[in-house]
């Protein structure tokens, strides 16, 4: 797989853009064209519109978000192709997004998901997305501490930019790294608790808890957005239960 990533960064130029693994994932622009309205309106199975070629009821935007090199875009590519991006690293420009429908009890929806570039350089462009996002994965590095320690800064960030009742997420990304490993499982539990956020452990590499991430999150705007009083959701207790089910950490 090619591990070329997104290299215009020309948001709202509208020109096509690229994929991380080089296919073409729709136009640049800050409306968002394909998106359901706000909020997770329900849509009766609607047809696939603009450059969706799935059907859905439901449709969110999630970004992924954190220091260069962290992994977004693995992440990502792991989550909608199954792969993972090794080889020399090249840092995303700009922003792209990928859409995958995923089946929630049987609802359709939709993660319009968007990979932002981690340098600082790129951080007013990336401002411009939060306030539409109705879920936000921070990622760090395990064997980066300052990734690590600058998650406080991306609470803050998010806490400026984002709505106030953001789906929000911290992910420990790299699990896999045991040797180069430099933050423990406990301190992210730690921090996690300390400003009240889920959080669990990931490795795009191994695809560990990818999947769980992402639906964990797709179940907790789903479930906000059916609004159903029969039915609580704890994104926590969720993943937690999942992973103890899959004999995870
Ligand atoms: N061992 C290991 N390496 C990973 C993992 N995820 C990503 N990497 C590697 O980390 C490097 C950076 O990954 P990217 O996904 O490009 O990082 P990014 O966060 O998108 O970086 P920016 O685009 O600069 O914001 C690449 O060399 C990847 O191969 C993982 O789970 N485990």
């Amino acid at each position: 797989m090619s591990r070329k990533k997104s290299a215009k960064g020309k948001v709202g130029a509208n020109s096509p853009s690229k994929s991380p693994s080089g296919k073409s994932s729709g136009k640049i622009t800050k409306s968002y064209p394909g998106i359901a309205p706000l909020n997770g309106v329900v849509h009766p199975s609607r047809p696939p519109i603009s450059n969706s070629s799935e059907f859905y009821d439901i449709a969110f935007k999630v970004m992924l978000v954190g220091d260069s090199g962290v992994g977004k875009t693995c992440l990502l590519v792991r989550f909608k192709d199954g792969a993972f991006l090794a080889g020399s690293f090249i840092s995303t420009v700009g922003i792209d997004f990928r859409n995958k429908v995923m089946n929630i009890d049987g609802v359709k929806v939709k993660l319009q998901i968007w990979d932002t570039a981690g340098q600082e350089r790129f951080r007013s462009v990336t401002h411009a997305y939060y306030r539409d996002a109705h879920a936000l994965l921070l990622l760090y590095d395990v064997t980066n501490r300052a990734s690590f320690n600058n998650v406080q800064a991306w609470l803050s960030e998010i806490h400026e930019y984002a709505q106030q009742d953001v789906v929000l997420m911290l992910l420990g990304n790299k699990a896999d790294s045991t040797h180069e490993r430099v933050v423990k499982r406990e301190d992210g539990e730690k921090l996690a608790k300390e400003f009240g956020v889920p959080f669990m452990e990931t490795s795009a590499r191994s695809g560990l808890n990818v999947e769980l991430a992402f639906t964990a999150v797709a179940r907790e705007l789903k479930h906000r957005s059916m609004k159903d009083p029969s039915e609580t959701f704890k994104l926590q207790e969720y993943v937690n239960k999942e992973m103890r089910g899959a004999g995870c950490c």
